[in-house]
């Protein structure tokens, strides 16, 4: 479809969803609809199938995740048109509708931003008269729960922090490619996998030059978890989402622009609800380091080292096409997953990890800037705060294998004095803000203390 026709679209629907349990595959169709037509995708999620066939009462709540599912996996089809109206298949109760909202406008953010469309920020959806019919309570909360792996540092600290509590985990991943594969065989631990096919007609209209732009992932991939965790009987979903996932990265029109929304504890808390309320599931997800920094995850993952040689944070090695092989050491990911590294970990053991020393190359100064604070603002990338990696360069002051690096010395010398005033009484290590991990699994951490 030309892109003029698509620019045109004033409506979004979500026609139809089905799932046929015997294969685990489920289809998720979308429609485009304007003056000159309409647009069609059908995205396919295949699920893991369980050894027996799944329950009556599963497959009711299976269903009922899988309907919060088709509406909020929508986005990767709304973006390429953005039209002003969002029509939901069928009522939804407050909660499940306050997500959805959420995840069209906050989790839309920064591709309204980057394409200059404040309409988005202000969409709300259409949402049919009545009421959704009362969910059946699911409580799995006691089972094995269900560990969500993306390959890199922080889904392996809590890996690690789950099996070593003796809580036996369940490693777990969306399309899982092959640093996610050699995680888990790292791991020992036997993984489930789903697999998420993109309607390739948005391939060809993102080459066409449709509309497109970030979109919250991380919400897909946790209704995903939730789906398989109910199907396979499985306890609670478990995520590595971080404290520092919840800051914006700019404000705009008075909105808040952040990258990582959906990885943020907002959307938690709003996917908790929705499960609640539309799934009956009592503790279906959360994520057990949201109270800590970027910086104190790095420090718990130093102690950690049978993942050394497979571990991968840098998001070029997760594109669909054209994946680097492990950490391309030239982003901004790259760049601050190895400046929290540094300070716990010997110099040779962090160039292994990274196949490559950042902080020996001039050439990564630039961008050190960006995430020091002294250019720009914070990047579009999952990286931690100004804060986290002020803290960290004075902690490389101080080490004798750091200290003479050329990045160091550079920006050792860039970065104003109120900055180190405010690293030298920075919280980065006392846990701290809301978070919802259940009293069980609260004291997992210290096992790896
Ligand atoms: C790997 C990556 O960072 N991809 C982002 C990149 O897309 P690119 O074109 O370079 O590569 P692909 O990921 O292969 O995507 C191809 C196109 O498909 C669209 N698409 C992809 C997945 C999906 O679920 N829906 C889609 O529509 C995509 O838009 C491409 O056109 O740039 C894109 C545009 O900014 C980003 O949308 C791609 O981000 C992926 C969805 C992705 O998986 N990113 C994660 C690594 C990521 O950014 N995670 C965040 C958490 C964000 C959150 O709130 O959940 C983080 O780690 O901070
Ligand atoms: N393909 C995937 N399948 C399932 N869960 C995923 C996938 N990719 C990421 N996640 C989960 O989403 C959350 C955010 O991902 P993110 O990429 O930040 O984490 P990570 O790979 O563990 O660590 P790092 O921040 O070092 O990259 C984490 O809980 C992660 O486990």
């Amino acid at each position: 479809m030309p892109n003029e026709q698509l620019r045109r679209m004033d409506a979004f629907t979500f026609p139809s969803y089905s799932i046929d349990f015997a294969t685990g595959e489920a289809l998720f169709d979308y429609t485009l609809t304007g003056p000159d037509g309409e647009q069609r995708f059908t995205e396919v999620i295949s699920l893991p199938v369980p050894p027996e066939p799944p329950s009556d009462e599963t497959v009711a709540t299976v269903n009922r995740v899988l309907e919060l599912l088709h509406v909020v996996a929508g986005v990767s089809y709304y973006k390429t048109a953005a039209p002003r109206r969002l029509v939901l298949p069928a009522p939804l109760g407050t909660a499940a509708a306050e997500l959805v909202t959420a995840v069209y406008t906050k989790g839309l953010a920064e591709y309204a931003y980057r394409n200059q469309l404040p309409h988005v920020l202000e969409l709300r959806p259409e949402v049919p008269t009545g009421s959704a019919p009362p969910a059946q309570v699911y409580d799995n909360s006691d089972r094995r729960p269900l560990s969500a792996v993306g390959g890199g540092k922080d889904s392996i600290v809590t890996l690690e922090a789950l099996r070593r509590a003796g809580l036996d985990p369940v490693p777990f991943s969306v399309n899982p490619n092959r640093v996610i594969v050699a995680v888990n065989q790292a791991s020992d631990l036997v993984p489930l996998a789903a697999r998420r096919r993109i309607d390739p007609v948005l391939f060809d209209l993102n080459a066409a030059g449709a509309l497109n732009g970030h979109i919250p992932v991380t919400a897909i991939n946790s209704l995903i978890a939730v789906a398989t965790a109910v199907l396979h009987g499985l306890g609670p979903v478990v995520m590595s989402n971080e404290r520092s996932a919840s800051d914006p990265n700019l404000i705009w029109n008075g909105h808040e622009i952040n990258h990582q929304w959906s990885k943020g504890v907002e959307a938690e808390g709003l996917l908790r609800a929705a499960l609640a309320e539309h799934a009956g599931l009592t503790e279906p997800y959360f994520s057990l380091l949201r109270s800590l920094s970027e910086l104190h995850i790095a420090r718990l993952f130093a102690g950690i080292d049978r993942y050394d040689h497979v571990v991968t944070s840098c998001n070029a090695a997760f594109k669909l096409r054209d994946a680097s092989e492990r950490w391309c050491r030239d982003c901004p990911k790259c760049r601050f997953v190895f400046l929290a590294l540094a300070p716990f970990m010997p110099r040779e053991r962090l160039v292994h990890i990274f196949g490559g020393d950042l902080l020996a190359d001039p050439d990564q100064i630039p961008g050190y800037r960006e995430l020091l604070g002294v250019d720009g603002h914070k990047p579009f990338e999952c990286v931690g705060e100004v804060e986290e990696s002020v803290v960290a360069l004075s902690l490389l002051a101080e080490q004798d294998q750091w200290r003479d690096a050329p990045v160091v010395r550079a920006l050792a010398e860039a970065v104003p004095d109120t900055a180190w005033s405010a690293a030298a009484t920075s919280d980065v290590f006392t846990p701290g803000g809301p978070n919802f991990v259940p009293a069980t699994y609260a004291k997992t951490l210290t096992t790896l203390l």
